[in-house]
């Protein structure tokens, strides 16, 4: 198993390795009954943040939820990392906490138009392309901080994930080294928000990336990142998924 010491480059390495042999399975391959699961238990976790039930009645859901519990680990990853191909071919981390769709945890934070993954990543031959990232989140008070609004980490999450997209679709991806986020008004919950990101320069091996959300229009807090990739993972990046066997892939 990938530790941290190795900044999970076996894991991506063997990730490429089958996504090359198309060995990787498709997101719409995913079962419904997977999705399902996902979205029962953000509904529990809702359902639990805005309960007014007596102990009593908590008792017996903790039973419940206690003995699902249990069905779930009758069976389990040695890695929690589980990857799949978007129809567009860009390689999801379907447990990762930014919207990972087998993660109840993560935000339903849904791409309008899915990026690409970008096969010319650090090859410096090709310049970075900047493409606008759009995404359409619906918190729920279970992401909230203060009285009717979300939590700044909440908020910090959704354009972490959205500026790292950003990068990705531009071809010059990396692990978030610094994320400055300015909040200009309460982001609200139970209401459609919308996240905007866009890759904007390099500087040698730092990649950065604006982004925004809005709600009903107007912004609600912005966002500048600096993502960078490890010399490991940028010799991984560009070896693998731009192989010929990747790229046919890709675009079957
Ligand atoms: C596709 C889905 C999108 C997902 C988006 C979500 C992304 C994430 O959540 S990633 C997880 C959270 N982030 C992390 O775990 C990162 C932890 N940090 C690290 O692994 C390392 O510090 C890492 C890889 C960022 C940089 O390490 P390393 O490669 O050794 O860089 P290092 O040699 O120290 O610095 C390289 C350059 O970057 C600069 N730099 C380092 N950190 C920063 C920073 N925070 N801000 C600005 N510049 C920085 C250095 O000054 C140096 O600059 P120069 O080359 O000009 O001297």
């Amino acid at each position: 198993m990938a530790g941290p010491a190795d900044n999970g480059a076996t894991v991506f390495a063997a990730a490429f390795e089958r996504f090359a042999e198309g060995g990787i399975p498709e997101v719409a391959d995913v079962p419904d009954a997977s999705l399902d699961l996902v979205e029962r238990i953000r509904d529990l976790v809702e359902a639990t943040v805005r309960t007014d039930v007596g102990p009593e009645v908590r008792a017996e859901a903790a039973e419940l939820v206690s003995r699902a519990a249990e069905l779930l680990r009758a069976a389990t990853h040695d890695q929690v990392v589980r990857f799949a191909r978007t129809s567009e071919g860009r390689i999801d981390q379907l447990t990762q906490a930014g919207s990972g769709l087998l993660n109840p945890q993560a935000p339903r934070l849904v791409f309008r138009e899915t990026p690409e993954m970008a096969t010319q990543a650090f090859d410096d031959s090709v310049e970075p392309r900047s493409v606008e990232v759009v995404a359409d989140c619906r918190l729920t008070a279970a992401h909230s901080g203060p009285p009717g609004r979300a939590h700044g980490g909440v908020v910090a999450t959704l354009l972490d994930h959205v500026l790292g997209l950003a990068t990705s679709a531009a071809g010059v991806p990396g692990f978030t080294a610094g994320l400055d986020v300015r909040y200009r008004a309460a982001t609200p919950y139970d209401v459609p928000l919308e996240i905007r990101a866009r890759w904007t320069h390099c500087e040698g091996r730092k990649s950065f990336a604006t982004g925004e959300i809005l709600a009903d229009g107007k912004v609600t807090a912005e966002a500048t990142a600096v993502f960078i990739a490890p010399p490991e993972m940028r010799s991984l990046w560009s070896r693998n998924p731009r192989s010929a066997a990747a790229e046919d892939t890709v675009r079957a």
